[in-house]
């Protein structure tokens, strides 16, 4: 049994896709970086904490095995973490500072292995992206939050959506940038499930 611990509409969309059947359960955890964490780490621990903490909710109660995948994606530009912007001004000031150069977009992965008879097993990757922006007028800025499609995307915009018309070229996974890289999720998820020697 899969379940992926996510509220995120594209990352339910991605694995479905792939080819998965799975169940969905939300982790709620506290998001905010430890001090000097480093991006890579930050959200890798993201996903761990988002996994187990599904995976918590279960122990005890399972008479099979299961396993818990889960995801969180950041964007790295000038050193600086961006996460969902909290309101309109802060998703303006992230598409200033993406304007015109080139960013990482960071998810770490998390799969969790967890049964009646087997101790729980975790696995966790970072997958990394570098996305190149066209530069933006504050006129383009302005009126693409107002769209509404950034508030709920990490570094306040959607490659796959609007956004698409100022990212000339990527490095690496697309998937990957949605949310959820799929490839290495599916490596993640053949490796988790393989019984320790
Ligand atoms: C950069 C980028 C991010 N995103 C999205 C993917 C993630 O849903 C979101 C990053 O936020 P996350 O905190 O990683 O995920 P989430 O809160 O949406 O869902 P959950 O924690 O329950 O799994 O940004 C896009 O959809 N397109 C993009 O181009």
């Amino acid at each position: 049994m899969l379940i992926l611990a996510s509220a995120s509409p594209r990352r339910h969309e991605l694995l479905k896709q792939a080819g998965f059947d799975f169940t969905v359960e939300v982790a709620n955890i506290n998001e905010t970086p430890l001090e000097g964490e480093a991006a890579a780490a930050y959200v890798q621990r993201l996903a761990v904490e988002k996994a187990q903490a599904v995976c918590g909710l279960h122990r005890d109660k399972e008479t099979e095995s299961y396993v818990v995948l889960a995801a969180d994606t950041c964007v790295v530009a000038d050193g600086q973490i961006l996460g969902k912007p909290t309101d309109i001004m802060d998703a303006r000031r992230m598409l200033a500072l993406l304007s015109g150069r080139t960013h990482a977009v960071m998810t770490g992965v998390a799969a969790v292995f967890f049964g009646p008879e087997v101790k729980s097993r975790t696995i966790a990757d970072v997958v990394i992206t570098q996305v190149t922006f066209d530069l933006m007028s504050e006129q383009e800025i302005a009126s693409y939050v107002a769209t509404g499609e950034p508030m709920d995307k990490a570094g306040a915009y959607a490659i796959q959506g609007y956004a698409a018309r100022w990212i000339p070229r990527i490095e690496g996974d697309y998937f990957n940038v949605v949310g959820l890289p799929i490839a290495r999720v599916v490596h993640l998820l053949d490796q988790v499930q393989v019984p320790e020697e």
